[in-house]
């Protein structure tokens, strides 16, 4: 069923005063089970061991299908073994990485990386980890960007009475037409939106001056646009063309009556949102609030201001990660940078209380990468802790419990720190947790039509980033160049990931594509 049949469903069902059925319930995932932190391996998230050479490059190269997605750019099979496929001339060292998938034999994989959850099964995970916050009441004035809780309902009628669509005359009966007399003998004041008198009744074959916006007398049969009237003399009105009744005069209830469904639970509120809200008679909204979520930047090689320098590189992930959030529904209350300090992590994820943390960095098992042990430290519920997906296979989905401190479960989202790989997660963990948090459904997922090949890895989804392009009714996206993990070019550049099967994609091909909310 497409969005708007689901909501034209979920409007008539409001509006027939019945519930609106609970959705189908979704499919149970054995990754749903909490991960014992015993079972748990270092394995998970180093998937390929033997593909990596010390100086962090790939191993022995190939053909066909089968290289990495995770190295650096530029170091593509084709290039480190001396070969180039036929048939693919890359323009540049980064388009040689987007197109990662040529060189290096299928590698065998860590067993808990084959056993971590598909991309899919991740989205399906974080999204069922979770489930509404509780509503509140807000003023209309704060509602933006949170979500109905519950149906919105017509407090009126709209229009709340028979409103002139016009300026004009206000005419009863064919014409010509008398012009309405006020009590002196002179011609009456016109009626303007907003007075606050009733209007007079109009008697067959008279006129009277009106304001768009303003209520219709009754015995009204038109409204005559001002354009169209000709005055003859100080106290008649004629036309060349009679208007049909009931033109330029909008009636009563036209758009909805009193207690009508306009918009079913989970609607984002948006500025049209709120002006419907308004004029539909809201003060205030029942609403599920924005998710609250840190963001807590680890990584004691990230500088803040300058150029980089002296190995350290500047920070580009505190920049990006509260703006992407917010861009997905949440309220950031705070980015943190704490450096590669575990006593730091550990007090801020045991004090935090806000309903998602997302960290950046620190995800897999390098010397200071404290994330893990962190949160077994504070025995969070480890959920995901490695996804088959390229770039980010090591994101991390965790839960702090409730605590006497902390009132509600504590989610703890784990980005990689490479930024592609950092997207990944947004995309794959932090967005769907985020919307079922925030009380909203699944969004529809669309589907476009690849405008170039795209190389695939044998067993991981790729999260590929794309561009619209074309006027076309077929949505088309082209794959961007620099797309490497650690780029930031092609994310830049990109409005979409192209959601790329395992063993790749084809031009003219249809794949899946994640709307980016930027
Ligand atoms: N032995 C293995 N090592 C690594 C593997 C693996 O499978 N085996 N996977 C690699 C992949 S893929 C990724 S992604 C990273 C994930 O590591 P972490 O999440 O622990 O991230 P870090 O090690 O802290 O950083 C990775 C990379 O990203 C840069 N970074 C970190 N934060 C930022 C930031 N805020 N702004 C800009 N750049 C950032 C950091 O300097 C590193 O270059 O693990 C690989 N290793
Ligand atoms: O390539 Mo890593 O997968 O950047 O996440």
């Amino acid at each position: 069923m497409s969005g708007a049949d689901e909501l034209d469903e979920a409007i008539a069902l409001a509006n027939s005063g019945r519930a609106r059925p609970a959705p189908p319930p979704a499919p149970r995932l054995k990754r749903i089970r909490r991960i014992q932190w015993s079972e748990h391996s270092e394995d998970a998230m180093h998937p390929d061991p033997a593909a990596h050479t010390d100086d962090g490059r790939e191993g022995a190269g190939g053909t066909g299908h089968g290289g990495r997605e995770d190295d650096d750019a530029g170091n593509t099979g084709a290039e480190r073994t001396g070969r180039t496929d036929p048939g693919r001339h890359p323009r540049d060292p980064a388009e040689a990485a987007h197109e990662h998938g040529t060189g290096g034999p299928p590698r065998q994989e860590g067993r808990a990386h084959r056993n971590a959850p598909s991309w899919y099964e991740a989205v399906e995970c974080a999204a069922s980890a979770a489930t509404a916050l509780p509503p509140t009441t807000l003023p209309l004035s704060d509602a933006l960007g949170h979500t109905l809780a519950v149906p919105l309902r017509a407090l009126t009628d709209l229009p709340p009475f028979d409103t002139s669509a016009m300026d004009g005359w206000a005419v009863s009966g064919p014409g010509p037409w008398e012009l309405a007399r006020a009590a002196d003998g002179g011609e009456r004041p016109g009626i303007l939106a907003g007075d606050r008198s009733e209007p007079p009744q109009l008697a067959d074959g008279e006129a009277i001056r009106i304001a768009t916006g303003a209520r219709v007398p009754p015995g009204t049969s038109a409204v005559l646009r001002r354009e169209a009237a000709e005055r003859i003399g100080a106290v008649r009105l004629r036309t060349a063309a009679p208007p049909q009744p009931g033109t330029d005069i909008r009636p009563r209830g036209q758009e909805c009556r009193e207690g009508d469904g306009l918009l079913p639970p989970g609607t984002a509120v948006t500025p049209a949102v709120l002006g419907l809200a308004a004029a539909a008679g809201y003060d205030e909204l029942e609403v599920v609030p924005r998710p609250r979520v840190e963001v807590l930047v680890l990584g004691d090689e990230l500088l803040h201001r300058g150029l980089p320098r002296d190995g350290r590189i500047r920070d580009a992930l505190g920049p990006m990660v509260g703006p992407w959030l917010t861009a997905l529904g949440a309220e950031v209350s705070a980015t943190r940078l704490l450096g590669d300090d575990a006593g730091a992590l550990r007090a801020r994820l045991a004090a935090s209380t806000a309903d998602v943390v997302v960290t950046t960095g620190g995800t897999a098992s390098g010397p200071v990468d404290h994330l893990q042990p962190t949160l077994r430290g504070l025995d969070a519920g480890l959920l995901v802790h490695g996804v088959r997906v390229r770039p980010g296979h090591p994101m991390l989905l965790a839960v702090l419990e409730r605590t006497q401190s902390r009132p509600r479960r504590t989610f703890v989202v784990g980005l990689p720190g490479n930024p592609l790989a950092a997207l990944s997660g947004l995309v794959t963990l932090a967005a769907p947790l985020l919307r079922v948090l925030a009380g909203r459904p699944a969004p529809e997922v669309r589907k476009a039509t690849l405008g170039a090949e795209v190389s695939g890895h044998p067993r991981d989804t790729r999260l590929v980033p794309v561009r619209h392009e074309g006027w076309g009714v077929r949505a088309r996206v082209r794959p961007l160049r620099y797309a490497g993990p650690a780029m930031l070019r092609g994310v830049a550049s990109c409005d979409a990931l192209a959601v790329v099967p395992p063993g790749g994609a084809a031009p003219g091909e249809d794949v899946p594509v994640l709307e980016l909310p930027w």
